[in-house]
């Protein structure tokens, strides 16, 4: 079987090869429209195009929700009686307010294309493969805003997949990353307008709740864990100077390395917020996002497979410790086994910056984006067929699992202010 595996990889990495300028076009037509979470139509009909035109896919173009799609091929292979084995490939590809493709969504969109179709080519070489196997992309919106991944799940899009695969860029290549666990929230103060010079002891003014909050928040985090993330925008302070403001808005991301940890931080910005309206004499409301993106249960099964494939291929691999962002992927990995490599392309800018647009719209980002694409595919090979690694992959994910269901027993998910 080894000598076999090796050369389905081949086959997929060839595969890939093969495609590369018609991937090259999805990626860039992508970046050109840089479009906002739940408003990807552009970048999802590019997509939905690309797996229509390849045939022999089956595709839903708005799988439960406008801008989510499904592109399923197979099941080939097995016989009476075995259980259907579906691997998923996940394509992001919405974008960044004012800059764009900063995060290079749509190098993931072509990682996940890629990867599909390059398994799908090894799949097809009519081997008679022991059991069922079927190949999904799943189209997966707004990972930086609302969390598609989480509402795609709560409609039950990641039920019938076995494991999962996706793939970041990044300024490295590394098998993990700790994205750690978010929730955001919208603050709205509302005070009273009046003249600012004539009769200001008329006003209310929620531009100084705002700045207060924001003051509240900055003092607060000195008492925050080293790996505890709270950051912020003031998004409406006011009209006019002689206009006391009587309406200011700010949004907060709130983020622990543990989902459990969310209430703790929650119930403390809430205080700050409170205390600025109590101050300043304004109403305030606080909108919490309708979904929380969890931390990854990682796999290190899949993970050392694939940097094992990485590796293979001339990727060089670092260790990355600290808290980085956060990802709908994380909520994935808690129902699915998933990894969620991150990936060089050819530039030391940072994600986020204008910098990291224009190197994921580079020619130069395409040689590292294919390579990783090929990665994905033979480790999803691996997984297909090295004795024993589909197995493994899914008792590592049961033991995660229970080990982290004893742990919210132990530590539930409360909210705690400690008070002296
Ligand atoms: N607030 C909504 C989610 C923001 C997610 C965003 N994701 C990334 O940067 C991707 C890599 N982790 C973030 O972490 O801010």
């Amino acid at each position: 079987m080894a000598e076999k595996l090796q050369a389905l990889k081949k086959q997929a990495c060839a595969s890939i090869d093969e495609t590369k300028d018609k991937l090259h076009q999805l990626a860039d037509a992508i970046w050109r429209h840089p479009e906002l979470a739940f408003e990807e139509r552009q970048a999802h009909d590019t997509l939905v195009r690309f797996f229509t035109q390849e045939k022999g896919w089956t595709v839903d173009a708005h799988y439960k929700l406008e801008t989510a799609f499904r592109a399923t091929w197979g099941p080939v292979g097995g016989g009476q009686g075995e259980s259907l084995v579906n691997v998923g490939f996940l394509c992001e590809y919405d974008a960044l307010p004012a800059i764009g493709h900063a995060c290079g969504h749509n190098l993931i969109a072509e990682t996940g294309a890629a990867a599909a179709l390059g398994l799908r080519a090894a799949l097809e070489s009519g081997e008679a493969w022991p059991m069922p196997i079927k190949v999904t992309v799943l189209g997966t919106p707004a990972e930086e805003d609302e969390g598609g991944k989480i509402d795609l799940l709560r409609e039950g899009a990641f039920e019938d997949l076995d494991v999962v695969f996706m793939a970041h860029p990044s300024q490295e290549d590394a098998t993990y990353i700790p994205d750690v666990a978010e929730h955001d929230v919208v603050i709205k103060y509302h005070g009273r307008a009046s003249h600012a010079s004539a009769y200001p002891w008329e006003g209310v003014n929620a531009l100084d709740a705002a700045v207060m909050a924001y003051t509240n928040v900055s003092v607060l985090r000195q008492q925050l864990k080293p790996d505890w993330r709270i950051h912020g925008i003031i998004r409406h302070g006011g009209v006019k100077p002689n206009i006391i403001p009587d309406y200011s808005e700010l949004e907060y991301y709130l983020r622990t390395p543990s989902y459990r940890d969310l209430p703790s931080i929650k119930a403390k910005v809430e205080a700050c917020f409170q205390a600025a309206a109590l101050a300043t004499g304004c109403t305030v409301e606080l909108l919490f996002a309708r979904n929380q993106f969890y931390e990854i249960v990682r796999n290190h099964t899949l993970e050392d497979l694939y940097e094992k494939n990485g590796k293979s291929l001339g990727m060089n691999f670092i260790t990355v410790k600290n808290s980085s962002g956060s990802t709908d992927f994380g909520n994935v990995t808690h129902a699915v086994p998933g990894i969620h490599p991150y990936f060089y392309i050819g530039s030391e800018a940072l994600n986020h910056t204008p910098e990291y647009t224009a190197a994921s719209g580079a020619a130069e980002a395409q040689f590292y984006t294919l390579r990783t694409a090929k990665a994905l595919a033979m480790t999803a090979l691996d997984v297909l067929f090295s004795p024993g690694a589909l197995d493994k992959v899914k008792q590592e994910f049961k033991e995660a699992k229970s080990r982290e269901e004893k742990e919210t027993k132990q530590k539930p998910q409360t909210a705690t202010i400690e008070k002296s």
